[in-house]
């Protein structure tokens, strides 16, 4: 049995809260848009692709419990509300902004129909929230086995194991399930081809240590756990062939957000000759933004910095800048991006995403 991040059956969402990992597995149910977005804002639930599904199931919920109308235009009104305010709740990731653009697409659309009633408009978008999960779930999966394959043919032609890095989590937890840059972890010890992993420990609240860690032993996959200052050494020493990590916004020139100290292991990678991977959805791509400069980097609170499980550690007085994220730019990501459509260099993807 896979870990699941989130239990979801029509009129019932439950999350599993990532904060309380690995020492208690809670489910939690979340009956309304605002609990998902106290639940994303908290990061109980977390992860791009897994955010958005959250928030949107969140609202099918609360329809399919009769929230909104009466009336078709206070239906639209209410569910393009909470999908705005959905999008509030962390900036960096695009999937919560790109699935609410849909939906509410979806919601003025079905309300036009000729003869459409407020219970068939209601009934599509729950259908359309229900159809992400499943969907992100086969795309995770499409994107482990292309990146698996891409990544093999290039660091070990003639076959053999590899070794890989990676940073941040990205797996079922993050995800509707399987994962993306851990999906192709899972994809490479399905084949067999997977020596070792080195997973990195990450801020904030230490997803590498507690959730990366957590899924790669629950898989019973070979990995270690590095702190993030470890990257250099363990690329110098531990015979690393690539590093792969996950995406919270790749826009269209290649370059990419993803969790704070990715940029710095892009450089590391790039000295040290080894193939630097994103992997990622097209869900999770934002061919709206030309650069990565136009990306908003989420910052969280100081006391993520200054305290550890509650205990102050850090100097009284001290100043704190946390960026939660950091943008690696296109000419660092030199193995690929890997999304469900096939594994692109930076610079293809804009034109392979469009045509
Ligand atoms: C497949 S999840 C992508 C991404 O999400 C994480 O962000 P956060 O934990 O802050 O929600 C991290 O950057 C992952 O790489």
């Amino acid at each position: 049995m896979t870990l699941e991040s989130v239990r979801y059956s029509r009129g019932s969402l439950l999350v599993l809260d990532q904060l309380l990992l690995p020492q208690e597995c809670r489910y939690e149910a979340v009956t309304s848009v605002r609990q998902a977005w106290e639940a994303i804002r908290a990061m109980k639930v977390r992860g791009a692709p897994a955010i958005a599904i959250v928030g949107c199931l969140s609202l099918a919920v609360e329809l399919q419990a009769g929230a909104g109308g009466p009336g078709l235009e206070a239906l639209v009104t209410f569910v393009q509300d909470s999908l705005n305010d959905l999008v509030t709740a962390r900036p960096t990731a695009v999937n919560m902004a790109q699935a609410a653009r849909e939906m509410s697409e979806v919601a003025t659309r079905e309300a036009g129909r000729e003869g459409a009633t407020e219970d068939a408009v209601r009934e599509r978008l729950i259908c359309w929230a229900e159809h992400m999960l499943e969907k992100d779930i086969k795309d995770n999966q499409s994107i482990g086995d292309l990146g698996a394959q891409h990544l093999l043919e290039r660091v070990a032609p003639g076959g053999g194991q590899v070794t890989v890095l990676t940073h941040c989590n990205t797996g079922s937890l993050a995800t509707a399930g399987y994962g993306t840059a851990l999906g192709v972890i899972r994809s490479l010890h399905a084949l067999g081809r997977l020596k070792h992993v080195f997973c990195t420990e990450t801020r904030p609240n230490n997803q590498g240590a507690r959730l990366t860690a957590y899924e790669l032993v629950y898989e019973n996959i070979p990995a270690t756990l590095i702190t993030d200052s470890m990257g250099a050494t363990a690329m110098a020493h531990k015979d690393v062939k690539a590093v792969i990590v996950g995406a919270d916004r790749v826009v269209a020139n290649g370059d990419t957000a993803n969790k704070v100290g990715t940029y710095q292991l892009a450089i590391t990678a790039k000295y040290h000759g080894i193939p630097f991977y994103v992997a990622a959805p097209v869900s999770s791509c934002d061919l709206s933004l030309k650069t990565g400069q136009e990306i908003v980097i989420e910052e969280r609170p100081s006391q993520e910095l200054t305290s550890l499980g509650g205990t102050r550690i850090a100097a009284p007085g001290i100043g704190v800048w946390n960026p939660s994220f950091d943008v690696t730019p296109h000419e660092l990501i030199t193995g690929g991006i890997i999304t469900e459509r096939g594994v692109f260099s930076p610079k293809e993807l804009q034109i392979a995403l469009t045509s």
